[in-house]
């Protein structure tokens, strides 16, 4: 690391770590470690390791997680461009790792951009439930909401919002919830020089204030029974021992669950060392610090927190004395709502219709007769438009009443003159079995970076996959070493790109 360590930073680490400050100090002479985690909605760890060149390490905290060899440029690989690993700084695969996500968990990722853990959390889900994904700041949402689709991911909702928003439109809603806070970065030190230039002592303080309403409006919206991840890469305690001390101190019906000295783990400081922290002199990672918080009352399912919403609407409805409802929609419970919208199912895709007016339901037309010659089955959710264009989304629209929604789910495609047309998070979310159409291009070959730069590619009828009953002109799912890339459009042996401009091989 080439920029000095601040004094009065260095002396405050002193004080903290008294005979280990000269291990800690020799740390930052070390190169960072470099990281991938494996995006196992696409592909496994396993066939991962038989099919990349790259040179793999475990990550002894993160099943997933690899370190990468120092040179290693795995950004430059088709198989980045495939979704089928992100880049990421090996210590912070851990805060998600301690979530404990299981598939149909619903989840909320608070402070999320670019998306490194809610791309990880929605590996943990394995398309089940449901993860909202958000960040305060409009310009970092674009790069979570383009690495959601890189990904492949299908039940994620990206929203621009506070916090208190979200907690206000979900009161008691999650099961997980994720707060991986703004902070002073002084564990990104080593890797990061911007991060020195900007700090400066009373920098940690400017931040705890911003983590203590962060951790309030999080706690608004756990579900009783649920668990709370807060995460930081400081090693200031203010931000990190001290938030959580007082957090407890004034939300008494949450406990820390200890994980601090397990593991690569070491303890937090003094009453907080089930907290954990990682520290760049004792794992190959940089600095972050973890609390598990779970909340200690009984676990309900999301269908008994969805009936115990509906009874309690009706009573607040019942007792407002103007007889108005005075629960928003964006508060109304699934429950209410009933079932999710389907194509194939005439009665709710008759009601869906009929609210939405006979422009959507053409376009909801166009999109039938597309998925049915495309893909042959119909993706699970809720149909949402904004405009032409059209999404699946895990919630119901009303769900989003209020909300800034940059994503309300998986963006399937629009329609132009009645006719649907694709989009590219569609195809990078699906598994080439799921497509009547498909053509693969070797990771080895110069097709595929051929592709990826947008360039026509020459295919013979022969090398396409085609399920039987299916045309072979139109579109066709292009995947690489057989992992979805994007889509073509093919006719007489050619293979028009589709490739969007702005995700194209530079
Ligand atoms: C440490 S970064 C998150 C990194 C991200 N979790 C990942 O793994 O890629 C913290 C994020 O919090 C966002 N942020 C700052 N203040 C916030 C607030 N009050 N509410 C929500 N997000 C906030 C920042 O824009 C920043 O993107």
């Amino acid at each position: 690391m080439a920029a000095q360590l601040p004094s009065s930073f260095s002396e405050r680490m002193m004080d903290l770590l008294g005979t280990d400050y000269n291990q800690f100090a020799d740390s930052y002479k070390e190169t960072p470690n470099g990281g991938v985690r494996v995006n196992t909605l696409k592909i496994s760890v396993e066939k991962l390791q038989a099919l990349s060149t790259l040179e793999l390490e475990p990550i002894p905290w993160c099943p997933t997680g690899f370190y990468t060899e120092d040179g290693a440029r795995p950004g430059k690989h088709p198989h980045y461009h495939a979704g089928l690993y992100y880049i990421q700084e090996p210590s912070a695969m851990a805060p998600v790792e301690l979530l404990d996500v299981q598939p149909g968990d619903r989840v909320l990722d608070l402070c999320a951009a670019p998306g490194g853990k809610s791309t990880q959390i929605s590996a943990k889900l394995s398309g089940e439930g449901l993860l909202v994904t958000n960040d305060l700041h409009p310009e970092r949402t674009k790069a979570l909401a383009k690495n959601l689709e890189l990904y492949g991911v299908r039940n994620g909702i990206v929203l621009n919002e506070s916090p208190d928003h979200i907690a206000a439109a979900f009161p008691l809603y999650f099961d997980k919830i994720l707060i991986d806070a703004p902070c002073s970065g002084e564990g990104m030190f080593r890797k990061d020089e911007d991060m020195v230039k900007q700090w400066d002592s009373g920098t940690p303080a400017k931040y705890a204030a911003m983590q203590r309403d962060i951790l309030r409006s999080a706690a608004t919206a756990l579900a009783p029974g649920g668990t709370l991840v807060y995460s930081t890469c400081t090693f200031a305690t203010e931000e990190n021992e001290e938030i959580i001390a007082e957090f407890i101190s004034e939300h008494p019906q949450f406990s820390v669950i200890t994980v601090g000295g397990t593991g690569s783990f070491a303890p937090g400081f003094g009453e907080l060392s089930g907290t954990a922290r990682l520290w760049p002199h004792k794992v190959k990672g940089e600095g972050h610090f973890m609390a598990v918080l779970q909340h200690v009352g009984p676990k309900v399912s999301a269908e008994e927190r969805d009936q115990a919403e509906v009874k309690l609407s009706a009573v607040t409805r019942n007792t407002n004395k103007k007889g108005t409802a005075h629960i928003k929609s964006a508060n109304k419970p699934e429950a209410r709502r009933g079932k999710e919208g389907k194509f194939s199912n005439k009665s709710a895709a008759g009601a869906e219709r009929g609210r939405q007016g006979s422009g959507e339901e053409q376009a909801l037309a166009a999109y039938g007769d597309f998925i049915k010659d495309q893909l042959g089955w119909e993706p699970k959710g809720y149909p949402i438009f904004f405009g032409d264009h059209l999404y699946i989304s895990p919630l119901p629209k009303e769900r989003l009443n209020g909300l800034k929604a940059i994503r309300p789910g998986w963006y399937v495609g629009h329609v132009r003159n009645g006719r649907f047309i694709p989009g590219h998070p569609m195809a990078t979310a699906l598994h080439s079995e799921e497509s009547c159409r498909s053509v693969s291009l070797s990771s080895t070959s110069n097709e595929a970076i051929s592709y990826l730069k947008g360039e026509t590619l020459l295919i013979s009828q022969e090398r396409l996959s085609i399920k039987i009953g299916t045309t072979q002109k139109g579109y066709v799912l292009v995947c690489i070493d057989g992992y979805s890339a994007g889509w073509g459009k093919w006719q007489d042996g050619v293979l028009k790109n589709e490739y969007p401009a702005g995700w194209r091989w530079m």
